[in-house]
């Protein structure tokens, strides 16, 4: 039977076999893009607004620190530096990160990338704000790694995931559709029982001593490939939840 750890260990196999391409837009990596601009958009605009900024100001994340779990090759890292933000991202997929380094690097990006789970963070480096987007559903002790990510923050400091609902749409969509139609991903990418309803995520957050304050829908346009904010949780949805 495999343990945690060999379990963690292929699941971030996968990301690191698609480290060279992931920053191709129309790569494996392509359904990332094209829903980075409303996931990073969404959280720029909550943690600006609890710091009382303009969330419409190029800056509006000056000086705060955040701490991008699972970051991959830095697509969300990138774009909240990009609005002044003071990033720090964690991955255990170094090759992931090398690609990271290398990007950022490149657009004078400066982001400081750690090999590492969160789990094994130092105690007491907090930040202003936590995020693990599209990571949970790789995850098997999603208490520990919970209770990780509300350790990282700083008291009343918010933390952000997006992930998979578990529903039969998802599976059509996010497996069959995204994986065997459309090859939008490769083959392998998600395991649907992985996937994680709201109810329970919201209990996994609430068990790690967070209150959930907001959950919002993402659905794609599918004439503009576009994704947008809605309240249908059914396939892909956000979560905000701070720590008490
Ligand atoms: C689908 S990618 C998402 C990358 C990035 N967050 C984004 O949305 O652009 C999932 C990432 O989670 C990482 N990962 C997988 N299992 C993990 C775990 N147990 N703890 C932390 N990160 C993990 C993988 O290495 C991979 O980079």
């Amino acid at each position: 039977m495999p343990t945690a750890g060999t379990k963690i260990g292929a699941e971030v196999a996968k990301f690191d076999a698609l480290a060279a391409r992931w920053w191709d837009p129309n790569g494996p990596m392509k359904p990332l893009h094209r829903m980075n601009p409303l996931r990073t958009g969404w959280i720029s605009e909550r943690v600006a607004r609890l710091h009382g900024r303009d969330p419409a100001a190029p800056d509006a994340l000056a000086g705060l620190t955040v701490l991008d779990v699972g970051c991959g090759a830095g697509l969300a890292s990138e774009a909240l530096a990009r609005r002044g933000a003071r990033v720090t991202g964690l991955d255990a997929a170094g090759e992931a990160l090398e690609a990271a380094r290398a990007h950022a690097a490149a657009a004078g990006l400066d982001i400081a990338y750690r090999e590492g789970l969160p789990e094994d963070l130092p105690e007491g480096e907090t930040f202003d704000a936590v995020i693990a987007l599209e990571v949970i559903e790789h995850v098997a002790d999603r208490d520990t790694f919970l209770a990780a990510l509300a350790r990282a923050a700083k008291p009343g400091a918010p933390v952000f995931l997006s992930t998979l609902n578990r529903t039969p749409r998802a599976f059509l969509m996010a497996k069959v559709g995204a994986e065997y139609l459309l090859h939008l991903l490769p083959v392998g990418t998600h395991d649907w029982r992985m996937f994680v309803t709201p109810g329970e995520l919201g209990a996994g957050l609430r068990r790690a001593g967070m209150e959930v304050k907001d959950i919002t829908g993402m659905v794609m346009e599918p004439l503009s490939g576009r994704w947008r904010a809605s309240r249908d949780v059914g396939v892909n949805y956000m979560v905000m939840a701070r720590r008490g």
